[in-house]
């Protein structure tokens, strides 16, 4: 399947003359052909234009129409198979087990989504009969469903170049709420973009949906995007990237004639409890399990634990010392452009000169597109003294932070920033210690496991990936499972409208969905 570098507006493949960008080879640097167009502010015109000319038509379908389109977007994506997993892994450099992995993650986020239309629940139905004869005053018949907002700009996140990019999570969440979707496509990955819009092209086509239900439009600066955000007919913005970008979009969204929200995912250390039961039993096995999960996909996760808390002991000391053996026989890992590879290298730098922090461990060398996994440990007190270590380090590196009592450890949980995961590993006789820092927790991030690990996100109706600042933008939703789809949509609620005038999910009668009706759940 040759690529062509064109963007995609509205199924109409656009081809720009002039600068375009080319991919790299995450592994050696070396370009990848075909140049790629940049758009234009009339690309950009053309794109929104189309979505907001989609959205009544799109938003009005019925939901299984949409349910079959997004199935039949999956269906196009496993069919590129190995064409889309060879051009993902040399341009991320992601290995390809991984990628085979996240390809079917994909498709089944998609169908999982078509799934949650035909059940329906997401529109919080909910009818309350008018009672005519109420004293002192009439009650009025209501009835309320959350409609889509608009059409949805989506930025393709550099981690993941297919879960969280063209048709990733933030995508199928989008389309499944009825949003026509804007993708701009992330510049380290242009050729696999290219292949996945393609696929949902021909899905439009196969299923007759409107043309400005998806665009892909790329653009190497941040000129693009901005203008994008920026736009009036874009009603909301998903985002997973640096800290810097997603805050700058925020503000940007925010100083809008009409402000709208930024559901932007954006750091996090994801903080690992190691209580003193547990570390007791098992600190070898704890130790090689935390690097492995910290090495994986070479640390470029940000569910991965960069931050480790423990009570001093010599059971800290064992994990300590299986931890280090673990990193110092780490191989060094392709990072997925040149510029999150420098910008890890800064990191560890800084966290290597900056007093009260000793590296104790580093990976092994690779080649110069790789990054070394490194260890780090400081006390609850030198923590405590200047928390802004705390920092996402994108890559390879933790933090462990060893403290002297409970009151310090609770201490340095106090001064931490908003999560998107926080871990304890403990055994029955840590319950109470546990029972104590759990509400912490609870404020601190979006999701609590325990005697596990934060990387790997398990899709599902009960998921969470989301959390306070900065971890996301406000924590108020997630970008991970069926929830996500709550981000684009607000309610609406019609008072005495006659039955002819009422979506068909909120008139009288079996609408085969569940709601609430005068105050009592129904299915
Ligand atoms: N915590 C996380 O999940 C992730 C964090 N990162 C962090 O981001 C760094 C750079 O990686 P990227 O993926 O390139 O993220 P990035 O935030 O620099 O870029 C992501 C996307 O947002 C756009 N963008 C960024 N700033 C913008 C602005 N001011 N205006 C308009 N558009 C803007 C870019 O063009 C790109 O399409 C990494 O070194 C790492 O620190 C990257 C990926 C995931
Ligand atoms: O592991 C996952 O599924 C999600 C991780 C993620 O969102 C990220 O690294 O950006």
């Amino acid at each position: 399947m040759a690529l062509t570098g064109d963007l995609f507006i509205a199924s109409k493949r656009v081809h720009r003359d002039g600068p375009g960008f080319q991919a790299v080879a995450a592994s050696t640097g070396a370009p990848l052909e075909p140049s790629f167009s940049v758009a234009t502010k009339e690309d950009v015109e053309a794109a929104t234009a189309a979505a907001e000319a989609a959205f009544p038509i799109y938003s009005n379908l019925p939901r299984e129409k949409r349910a079959e389109f997004l199935e039949a977007i999956a269906e196009e994506i496993d069919a590129l198979g190995e064409t889309l997993t060879e051009r993902a892994m040399q341009e991320s450099g992601l290995p390809h087990a991984r990628l085979t992995g996240e390809r079917g993650r994909t498709s089944g986020q998609l169908r999982l989504f078509a799934k949650e239309l035909r059940l329906g629940e997401y529109l919080r139905a909910r009818i309350d009969h008018a009672i005519p004869d109420r004293q002192p005053a009439p009650k009025p018949d209501l009835r309320l469903r959350m409609i889509p907002v608009g059409p949805v700009v989506v930025f393709g996140a550099s981690n993941f170049p297919l879960a969280f990019s063209v048709a990733g999570g933030d995508t199928a969440s989008a389309l499944a709420a009825g949003c026509p979707v804007i993708v701009k496509g992330h510049s380290a990955h242009p050729g696999t973009s290219e292949l996945v819009a393609g696929a949902i092209e021909r899905a439009v086509a196969r299923t007759g949906m409107p043309a400005g239900v998806f665009s892909l439009i790329n653009g190497a600066g941040n000129e693009v995007g901005s203008a994008l955000v920026s736009h009036p007919v874009v009603k909301a913005v998903g985002f997973t990237g640096s800290r810097g970008g997603g805050t700058a979009l925020m503000k940007l969204a925010a100083s809008r004639p009409v402000p709208i929200p930024v559901y932007a995912e954006m750091s996090s250390i994801n903080p690992v409890f190691l209580l003193p039961a547990a570390l007791e039993s098992r600190a070898e096995a704890l130790g090689k399990a935390y690097i492995g999960s910290l090495t994986m996909g070479a640390g470029q996760f940000c569910t991965n634990p960069g931050l480790v808390l423990a009570l001093e002991s010599p059971a800290l000391d064992r994990f300590l010392a299986a931890a280090t053996e673990a990193v110092s026989g780490a191989a060094a890992q392709t990072m997925l452009t040149p510029g999150i590879l420098k910008a890890y290298e800064q990191g560890v730098a800084r966290w290597a000169a900056a007093p009260g922090l000793n590296q104790v461990a580093q990976g092994q060398e690779g080649s110069a597109s790789c990054g070394r996994a490194a260890l780090f440990t400081m006390t609850g007190a030198d923590f405590i003294a200047d928390p802004s270590h705390a920092e996402e380090v994108f890559g390879a590196a933790s933090l462990l932070v060893r403290c002297a009592t409970i009151e310090e450890l609770l201490k340095v949980v106090s001064l931490l920033e908003g999560q998107l995961t926080a871990t304890l590993h403990l055994d029955d006789a840590d319950t109470e210690v546990a029972a104590q820092l759990l509400p912490l927790l609870e404020r601190l991030a979006g999701r609590i496991l325990a005697n596990g690990w934060p990387t790997g996100v398990e899709v599902t109706d009960a998921q969470v990936h989301g959390g306070p600042f900065p971890s996301t933008a406000d924590g108020r939703s997630t970008s991970v499972g069926t929830l996500a789809i709550d981000r684009f949509l607000r309610p609406v609620a019609y008072q005495d409208l006659p039955a002819a005038l009422l979506p068909a999910d909120l008139r009288d009668g079996d609408a085969g969905i569940p709601r609430r009706i005068d105050g009592k759940p129904t299915l």
